[in-house]
């Protein structure tokens, strides 16, 4: 059996991280290799969810040994021998020649159809990938997820964000509670207030009905949620319960006092509800931005508690602090710290501003297409299973063809919002250097996302995506748009044209064009090289029937369980998130120095000199600064 470290109390705060941190520095900038970490975080992994050894793995001794890699399992090593082959002897132009290939490498399940012949694999690499998901007990891993085993170890949490989505009739325990009940608590509470505001029971404090929303969050607080009102603005049921019937949604993420003017232009304060959305109601952008709105809606009614009350409301998992905010707690809709933020989209994160703007019945069909995508992850077999087949294809091109970067271009402006959100999804979970058991990883994880909608990412980027680095890229398309338009005497109408580029740029990338083609167009000998495509460049194709409220669901749910899935075949914890308290505690100490040069006529010190001198010019100008003397290159 597989050895493990032994776990200490966690997490490590304060003096006691501290103290880790610096007895061992040189561990932060140490080169990869397998070595453990002696501090292990959370409760033991169970026997299911602790890879099978690899070959160097004792099982036979009682001393606990180093937690194994995947990069140790014969069937890893199997897919880099394998590689060589793919490497050296196969381009797409054959491998799409194969018919026999192509119809094996494609998958469908509720109307959604994925196509991923374009992938630089053959059925062989399908097989050894689906052996490395069978070796590393993916499906286990999986049902421990859904389950609601504390698989975030280093904070001793479950992960449940498929327990958003379930059916009322759903049970998942965890610690003697039935979560779907309290999820489906707080939906009906969500439906109840929200029809009371959209039907104007619930009234501004003057009296005024509400129509305009402003949802203050950041992060996972912010980019789903703004993904869903994006995709869903266009959509005819949803617009017509949204934008037409009169209501109007702004986020307001950025504590730039830009963004605040932006979120506010336009918006009567008398008739404006303020979400304000925070996990942890700690994130100082939010708190200085929901400060600054209430002070507007302050301005404007006066400072009687029941301005507060009449149009400020919050999703939060801390409702000690939306209470201290001055938050009435009948206006407060929680979520748990089951749900990581940037899963939280399903929780009322999402609920409460989306059923605002486009009604409850809408938000319904969201959460109704993510639980068909979470059945199908946990009972379809493997080869099958859209998005376990999404995740072993991003192993493969990032941990054995080394392609570091990946992008996403939906064939729709509606979803021009999805590339950012999956972004955080993924790089905020896989962005990690060390295994669950805290080794080094001697492989990488973690891509590069990005992306735009086509067309417009074709008249931009897609330069370098066809002739420069090779970027494994993921097409969404649909059959139908959310808003047809006639044929104007063109040969296809809008949706067509935009839809030819959705198959014709995966070709593109795949087959390339040869110097022989360039030269039988009669193109001139310097030119060639410049004009050549090498193609081979892989690509995955989802088509989709329409974007409604129940495929964005869907959307949503593939994605979310691709990056899981890529961390459970990694081996590495994708739900928490350490990479992003550094920058938010020097901002803390920066802070404090702002307010007491500006404020207290303290100098700037302990800095280092480039920040020292970088905060002095943005307090004082170029006052003190090395660089004073105005060069004239005339
Ligand atoms: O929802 P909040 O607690 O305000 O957090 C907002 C965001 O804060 C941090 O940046 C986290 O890394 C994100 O995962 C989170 O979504």
């Amino acid at each position: 059996m597989q050895a493990f470290v032994a776990p200490t109390a966690l997490p490590l705060r304060g003096k006691a991280a501290a103290a880790a941190f610096s007895a061992r520095p040189s561990d932060v900038f140490a080169s990869r290799r397998a070595t453990p970490r002696m501090v292990v975080l959370g409760k033991p992994p169970t026997p299911s969810n602790v890879p099978a050894p690899g070959p160097d793995g004792d099982s036979s001794s009682s001393k606990p040994s180093t937690p194994a890699l995947v990069s140790t399992l014969p069937q890893w090593k199997a897919l880099q021998k394998h590689k060589e082959s793919i490497i050296d002897q196969t381009h797409l132009r054959e491998l799409l020649d194969d018919d026999e290939r192509v119809l094996q490498l494609a998958a469908e399940y509720d109307g959604v159809f994925m196509d991923y012949s374009r992938q630089r694999i053959s059925l062989e690499t399908k097989k050894l990938l689906l052996e490395l998901a069978e070796a590393v007990n993916l499906k286990q891993r999986i049902k421990d997820m859904v389950s609601g085993k504390r698989i975030n170890t280093t904070e001793n949490r479950a992960v449940l964000h498929t327990a958003l989505r379930a059916k009322k009739s759903e049970v998942v325990m965890l610690d003697g509670v039935n979560v779907v009940e309290q999820v489906h608590t707080v939906l009906d509470r969500i439906r109840t207030f929200t029809e009371t505001v959209r039907s104007g029971k619930h009234v501004g404090a003057s009296g005024k009905h509400i129509k305009n929303f402003v949802a203050v969050g950041i992060g996972g607080s912010y980019l789903g949620p703004d993904f869903l009102y994006e995709a869903l603005k266009t959509d005819p049921a949803a617009s017509s319960a949204g934008q037409q019937a009169g209501y109007s949604l702004h986020f307001l993420a950025n504590v730039d006092p830009v963004d605040v003017k932006r979120a506010l232009d336009g918006f009567d304060p008398e008739e404006t509800m303020v979400i304000v959305v925070s996990k942890t109601f700690t994130t100082r952008e939010t708190i200085v931005n929901a400060k600054t709105v209430r002070t507007w809606l302050w301005d404007a009614m006066g400072t009687d508690p029941k301005v507060v009350r009449q149009h400020m409301v919050a999703c939060s998992t801390n409702l000690a602090k939306t209470k201290d905010f001055g938050i009435s707690p009948e206006n407060v809709f929680p979520f748990w710290d089951w749900v990581g933020g940037r899963y939280s989209v399903c929780s009322s994160v999402g609920a409460l501003p989306l059923s605002l703007m486009y009604g409850f019945n809408t938000f319904d069909k969201f959460l109704n297409g993510a639980r068909s995508i979470d059945k199908h992850l946990v009972n379809a077999p493997l080869d099958r299973n859209i998005p376990v087949l999404m995740g072993l294809m991003g192993v493969w091109n990032m941990s054995f063809m080394g392609y570091k970067s990946r992008a996403m271009h939906p064939y729709t402006e509606a979803l021009n919002k999805l590339p950012a959100h999956i972004q955080q999804v993924d790089m905020e979970s896989n962005g990690k250097h060390v295994s669950r058991h805290g080794v080094d990883l001697d492989f990488e994880v973690g891509e590069v996302d990005f992306g735009e909608p086509g067309t417009l990412g074709q008249h931009s980027f897609f330069q370098l995506l066809h002739m420069g680095q090779v970027v494994p890229c993921t097409f969404i398309g649909f059959i139908e748009s959310q808003n047809p338009t006639c044929q104007d005497g063109e040969p296809v109408s809008n949706h067509d044209e935009l839809m030819s580029n959705f198959f014709a740029q995966p070709d593109a990338l795949a087959r390339g064009k040869t110097s022989e083609e360039c030269r039988a167009e009669g193109r001139s000998e310097d030119l060639i090289p410049h004009i050549t495509f090498t193609g081979n460049r892989p690509s995955l194709s989802l088509l989709l029937p329409v974007l409604n409220a129940y495929t964005c669901g869907q959307l949503l749910s593939l994605f979310e369980h691709r990056t899981a899935v890529q961390g459970f075949v990694w081996d590495i914890n994708s739900f928490d998130q350490w990479g992003v308290e550094l920058g938010k505690v020097l901002a803390t100490k920066v802070r404090k120095q702002l307010n007491q040069a500006r404020y207290h006529g303290k100098p700037v010190a302990d800095f280092n000199a480039s920040t020292k001198r970088m905060v002095e010019r943005y307090l004082f100008g170029s006052v003190g600064c090395a660089f004073d003397e105005i060069i004239d290159y005339e």
